[in-house]
Parts: C-alpha cells; sequence; structure tokens
C-alpha cells in the first residue's frame, strides 16, 4: 500500500517495519448542523493519499465512522476527527486539507482543541519530514494552530511527545456560554477519557497469532488471541495483512471505539491498543490488554476531563506498579485545557 516500506537489511535478513504511529485528534467548536461525517468517502481517500495511505475497510455507530488503514486507523464523528498511522506515513501533512474539508464541507470553522503524540520512532531518522524531528512537526502544528505547548515525557529512548493548545484562562466557562449562544447547551462539557497502551518486544507465540501461517483470516486470530474479549460489546472490524500484520477498530453503541495495531515481526514487534471507554479503574482493563499480548515493556497513557470517572487514573496507575509482573519505571502527570494527563512506562520485572 501507498505508504509500507519495508526496510530490508540484506546482511542481517532483518525486516523492519515501524509500528509506532503518529496520532493527532481534533476537536472543533460545537456548531449546529455542523458534522465532519458530512466528509464524503472519495474526499477521505484524497486526503489520506498526502499521507500515504489508503482506507482498507469501514464500519460505523450512531456517533461515530470507524476506517481502518492500510497503515493503522481513521475515526470521525461530529466535531472530532482522529488520525492514527504509523510506517511513514506523513499525517500532518494533511492537517491544512482537513480544516478546509471541515471548514467548506462540515460547517466547522473553529478548532477547539488539538491532540499530537506519538512515542519516539524505533528508528526516528527514517521518517518523512515533518516526522523526522519533533521540532520540525511543532512548528508545522504552530504554523495551524498557533498557540500550541510541546511537552516530552520519559526518558530518550522510550519518550513520549505531545503537542497540545495553550490552556486558555476562563476557557470551559467562555465555551460553555459560547455554547449556550448558539443553542448547543453544554454536551460538549461531556465526560472524556482516551487510554492508549503502546507496547513493544512482545511475546513471539503471541505475535504468532497475527500472521497468515497461524491464522486462516482476522476473526480466527481476533478470537484466538481474545481481542473480541478485551471490551464487552464492540462490534469489530478486523483486517489481517499478508504475510502479518493486524489491525481493527471496534465501535459501541454508546460511541465508544476501540483500535489495535500489531506488528508482529519478532525483530521489531509492537502492538498499540487505544479506547475512549470510560472507567473509574483501568487497572482491570490494562491487566487483560497485558495478558493477551504479553509484552516486555509498555507506555500507557491516560487522558481524562476532571469529570471523567478516568480522571483519577494516576492513583490506579500506581497501584498497578505494585502488582509485581511489571515494574513502573517512570510517572509523570500533567493538567492542561480541561484535562489530567497521566503517562507512565513499564518494563516486565526484572528488567
Ligand atoms: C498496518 S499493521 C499495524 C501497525 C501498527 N501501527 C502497530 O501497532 O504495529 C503493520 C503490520 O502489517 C504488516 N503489513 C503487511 N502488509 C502491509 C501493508 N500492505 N501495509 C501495511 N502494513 C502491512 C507490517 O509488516 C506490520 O507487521
Amino acid at each position: 500500500m501507498a505508504g509500507t516500506e519495508m526496510i530490508s537489511n540484506s546482511e542481517s535478513n532483518d525486516k523492519f517495519f515501524e509500528g509506532v504511529e503518529k496520532l493527532i485528534e481534533i476537536w472543533f467548536t460545537p456548531v449546529k448542523h455542523a458534522d465532519l461525517r458530512k466528509i464524503t468517502r472519495q474526499q477521505w481517500e484524497n486526503v489520506l493519499k498526502i499521507v500515504r495511505c489508503e482506507i482498507i475497510s469501514f464500519t460505523q455507530s450512531e456517533q461515530v465512522d470507524a476506517y481502518v488503514l492500510s497503515e493503522s486507523s481513521m475515526f470521525v464523528s461530529r466535531r472530532r476527527w482522529i488520525l492514527k498511522t504509523c510506517g511513514k506515513t506523513t499525517p500532518l501533512r494533511c492537517v491544512r486539507a482537513v480544516l478546509q474539508l471541515a471548514q467548506e464541507t462540515a460547517g466547522h470553522s473553529r478548532v477547539q482543541n488539538v491532540f499530537y503524540s506519538r512515542r519516539e520512532f524505533a528508528r526516528p531518522t527514517a521518517q518523512l519530514k515533518p516526522h523526522d524531528n519533533f521540532d520540525s512537526e511543532v512548528e508545522l502544528l504552530d504554523s495551524f494552530f498557533g498557540d500550541g505547548r510541546a511537552y516530552i515525557m520519559g526518558p530518550e529512548k522510550d519518550c513520549w511527545y505531545l503537542y497540545t493548545l495553550l490552556p486558555l484562562e476562563g476557557t470551559v466557562d467562555a465555551l460553555e456560554k459560547e455554547q449556550q449562544n448558539v443553542g448547543i447547551g453544554c454536551e460538549s462539557l461531556e465526560p472524556d477519557q482516551t487510554i492508549e497502551i503502546l507496547m513493544s518486544d512482545l511475546d513471539p507465540a503471541v505475535m504468532d497469532i497475527f500472521t497468515r501461517a497461524a491464522s486462516a483470516n482476522a476473526a480466527e486470530a481476533t478470537r484466538a488471541s481474545g481481542i473480541d474479549k478485551l471490551i464487552p460489546g464492540m462490534v469489530i472490524d478486523d483486517y489481517l495483512f499478508d504475510p502479518c500484520g493486524y489491525s481493527m477498530n471496534g465501535v459501541a453503541k454508546d460511541g465508544c471505539y476501540m483500535t489495535i495495531h500489531i506488528t508482529p515481526e519478532p525483530q521489531c514487534s509492537y502492538v498499540s491498543f487505544e479506547s475512549n471507554v470510560s472507567a473509574a479503574s483501568y487497572d482491570a482493563l490494562l491487566a487483560r490488554v497485558l495478558a493477551a499480548f504479553r509484552p516486555n515493556k509498555f507506555i500507557v497513557t491516560v487522558f481524562a476531563t476532571p469529570n471523567s470517572p478516568g480522571a483519577d487514573a494516576s492513583r490506579q496507575l500506581k497501584k498497578f506498579s505494585s502488582l509485581g509482573t511489571y515494574s513502573q519505571k517512570d510517572a509523570q502527570h500533567c493538567r492542561f485545557s480541561g484535562y489530567e494527563l497521566h503517562y507512565a512506562l513499564y518494563c516486565k520485572f526484572p528488567s
């Protein structure tokens, strides 16, 4: 597919794929009748050409359109757009086109918030501009959004980068007023949360499930790995690549989504899990995900609005660190633009 580039080192016969994704999420200020789902599939296909990937499957719930891509996933809802792409894709190159479509086709002209994040790449120098370094990514994002703030969390090799808009004093009050003026009420102040688990160096026996040699199709891999049991009530759209690799989106009636992407090659094994499912504690979900994939190392991030049950994730992650199988190597907490963010890095004990 357009963005797929396996780097083959003939001496070691090492086939490398960059599983680490770039993740961009844009929230638009609510406007009556505006809806990003007015953007047509053909228009999205044109946008994704800029990113160097393609749509390979589609499913939807009442609240969200979910696309499986040749390199990960895209989710489109009324005022939230999420694009997550791996390999040598260039998601930030399409932001201008998306902002234009949001305005001209969907009726959204004001951005409320932006989150761009990624883990450190396994091979940063193999990325295409602006993704070859975080400074260039920030420079491009600032050229669109102006008031950005960049964070780097964790130790150098395992660090996690984040760009978001500056916290503005009184933003939430101002927003609330604005929404009342346009007759939307306070629906944008609904609780929101996202958990991401970025796993590397995984159990080869588990990774083997995500090969065509071991599984006849995606549904078989989904069942054999237990992915279908991670979050109940998800309608699953899954895809098994040839000869290996796996992607899935899940959507639920309540508007929740989950997405999992798997690079099983032993020399660069990587799995990402993401969901906006709400939970008072993420311990049980985290434990199920870790039991399914058995990584040696993982980063977990939790974003939550203060009114979300997930806002207390810091205490939970601390508690989780005492479970014994993994030791917490690093943990950080940030508060900005109406969100709490927790980052933690874990390694199998003893590492
Ligand atoms: C798209 S998937 C999931 C990547 C994801 N970001 C992750 O978490 O690892 C990538 C896996 O599929 C494999 N693959 C096979 N054919 C592919 C294709 N045409 N496009 C993208 N990946 C492909 C890659 O080698 C890799 O193992």
